[in-house]
């Protein structure tokens, strides 16, 4: 045994289960997903096998080539060479493979083969390929490629025994680190011709089944269809907002009481003072008006988890491609954008998957506007504070349908700023032709579903707990201090730093309907969008004194009218209301340029929208 780690690397093509295969091995819950280009960074973790060696295992993104064309390939690329800054070179390679799929992954092994690391060959979703009836001749295929083979399940608890123990041996058989091989850049020529010889070997030791399985054509036939393909696209989006409002409700409601009770307690053990009310209007009416949007956020994320490991997403990114590149869009963007819908970071860093520069560019700048789950809590609280709970037709929940109407917005304003945005910064440029694998679709698995699920909660209930918590804190203290003098008139708030700030604001904002409150809300929103409402029941609350126990929402339907709610609303539509998108922005495009970009595009739109909203809704005579 020693003691020194050894290096594994796991490649492959995309979609091969690579990611699936490390959280097996290091019980990570990293993202899996049922598309081409899920991971775009490296990852690393450790584990140790049956025989006791101590192994540091980098997960990777997928790639069909060493060329590296876009900067996730690259990052593989450069590990797999040693060329990786802070990475040494791997001691052993998995070269990772769909069992039901080999033709790219072995031109990929053939490839890596010319670099000579030590490399097993993990022919990955066994089950699937023994299912449908495909057979592999494993010695011959070993023998074809002088590779040692291992079959593997990675998505099945003990689906990889078989390759620890056979890691253990291949191990203590070799002992010399062989040198690394000179590398060239394969030429089209080159990748060509190991298509060739990777074709003849699949011929000589692989047998498809006489009746292919054509489950998934069938469904494509639906659901790729150019027209009612769009419309099952469109109804599973209705569907889903409707699920959001109307199954959340009562869980929501269970929640918001718990945080009401909890305050009254506070208020009522509590001696009158600081403390009671920092406990009371700070922390849990602060933190609680948050975490009210848990069951919210589970919700969309199992639908969207649920049709990702479906393998639905990659058929919606080709439906929409025509749509997209009328926009200027690539068609790869697909999927970073609606990554964005859980968050524009991550969705951000997918766009690594783009070749083209100015394609990626493009994505980066728009995936913003589409609706991150921090905007749910402040688009559901207003919606609930001003649109009635009303059935339309009997069967549409008339506040989901508002929420659907925010979402197509931002989806609609995204393609707009990147067709203004084609037309004035690159009109030559046309988009590459757009290539995506289909995957077959699968059964969705409960477990990684429900880890999913979990992990995405957690994330949202550890944001309340520490940004929200300290902007909260933050909040609190301007609203308390300075306290109002002896004999003053009027809620104690207005004498506060917090009154101070946002009277100085509100200038700047009463033209697009904003009183001071909503000023002091929209800073500290900066940190996370979901603080301002937060912030604004602290507001509210400290404004409120002692009755103030009512849920935020009544306090705002009676103290904003109608514009001032909308002109919010579509404020958050738009407005770069998110200090760590910036900064991801900043760090993808390594310059500054373009984070200054997309805040003052994003921050112009917000205003003058939020601008013409607020009139409009004012000569309408809406109050
Ligand atoms: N049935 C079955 N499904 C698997 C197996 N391994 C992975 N999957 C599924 O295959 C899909 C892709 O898995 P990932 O682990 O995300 O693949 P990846 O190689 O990391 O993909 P990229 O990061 O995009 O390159 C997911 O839906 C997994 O649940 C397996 O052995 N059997
Ligand atoms: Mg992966």
């Amino acid at each position: 045994m020693t003691t020194a780690s050894l290096r594994l690397a796991l490649v492959g093509a995309p979609n091969t289960g690579k990611t699936s295969l490390f959280n097996r091995l290091t019980g990570s819950s990293q993202k899996v997903a049922n598309y081409p280009g899920v991971t775009v960074e490296r990852k690393s973790g450790g584990f140790v096998t049956p025989q006791g060696r101590n192994v540091t295992v980098l997960d990777l993104p997928g790639t069909y080539s060493l060329r590296g064309r876009s900067p996730d390939e690259e990052i593989t690329r450069d590990i797999v060479l040693g060329r990786f800054k802070g990475e040494a070179v791997p001691d052993l390679v998995f070269c990772v493979a769909d069992a039901t799929n080999l033709r790219l992954t072995l031109r990929l092994v053939l490839e890596l083969k010319r670099i000579g690391r030590p490399m097993i060959l993990v022919l990955n979703m066994i089950d699937i390929a023994r299912r449908r009836g495909v057979t592999i001749d494993l010695d011959r295929l070993s023998q074809e490629l002088g590779l040692p083979i291992v079959t593997s399940v990675a998505v099945r608890k003990g689906g990889v025994d078989d390759l620890l123990k056979r890691t253990d041996e291949f191990l203590a058989r070799s002992r010399e680190t062989p040198a690394t091989g000179q590398w060239t850049a394969p030429t089209i020529a080159d990748l060509k011709a190991a298509q060739r010889e990777a074709d003849r070997i699949i011929a000589a030791s692989v047998t498809l089944p006489a009746k292919p399985d054509t489950l998934t054509n069938r469904i494509d036939a639906v659901v790729l269809h150019p027209v009612a393909g769009l419309v099952i696209l469109a109804l599973i989006l209705f569907v889903m907002f409707q699920a959001v409002f109307t199954w959340a409700q009562p869980a929501m409601e269970l929640l918001s009481d718990g945080f009401s009770a909890l305050g009254q307690v506070v208020h009522d053990v509590l001696p009158e003072g600081l403390l009671q009310s920092f406990l009371q209007n700070g922390v849990i009416s602060g933190v609680g008006s948050v975490i009210v949007f848990l069951p919210q956020i589970i919700i969309i994320f199992l639908f969207i988890l649920l049709l990702e490991d479906f393998g639905y997403m990659a058929r919606a990114a080709f439906l929409m491609d025509r749509i997209m590149g009328g926009a200027g869009l690539h068609g790869r963007a697909f999927i970073p954008l609606l990554s964005s819908f859980a968050c524009a970071i991550p969705g951000i860093m997918a766009t690594r998957v783009i070749d083209n520069r100015r394609d990626r560019l493009t994505t980066i700048l728009i995936a913003p506007l589409m609706t991150c789950s921090a905007r749910i809590p402040v688009y559901t609280l207003i919606i609930s504070a001003f649109v009635p709970a009303k059935m339309l037709w009997g069967w549409v929940n008339l506040q989901g349908l508002v929420m659907f109407g925010l979402y197509a917005a931002g989806i609609t304003s995204a393609l707009t700023v990147s067709a203004v945005a084609k037309f004035f910064l690159w009109r030559d440029h046309a988009p590459a032709p757009f290539m995506l694998e289909l995957p077959d679709y699968k059964i969705p698995r409960l477990r990684s579903i429900a880890i999913g699920v979990f992990t995405r909660a957690k994330m949202f209930l550890y944001r309340a707990g520490t940004t929200i918590l300290s902007m909260m804190v933050l909040i609190w203290f301007l609203a308390s201090f300075p306290t109002a003098p002896a004999g003053a008139e009027g809620p104690a708030i207005n004498y506060s730093f917090a009154a101070m700030i946002g009277h100085a604001l509100e200038p700047l904002l009463r033209p697009i309907g904003f009183n001071w409150q909503i000023a002091v809300a929209l800073i500290p929103g900066m940190a996370a969008r979901e603080v301002a409402v937060a912030a604004l029941g602290t507001v509210y609350s400290i404004e409120g004194g002692k009755e103030a126990a009512e849920a935020i929402g009544q306090v705002l339907a009676q103290k904003w009218t109608l514009p001032t709610a909308l002109s919010l609303l579509v404020w958050y539509i738009f407005a770069p209301q998110c200090a760590s998108t910036l900064a991801v922005i900043r760090r993808e495009t390594g310059s500054a340029k373009w984070m200054v970009v997309t805040f003052v595009y994003m921050l112009a739109l917000a205003y003058v929208a939020s601008f013409l909203t607020f009139n409009l809704a004012q000569a309408l005579g809406l109050h």
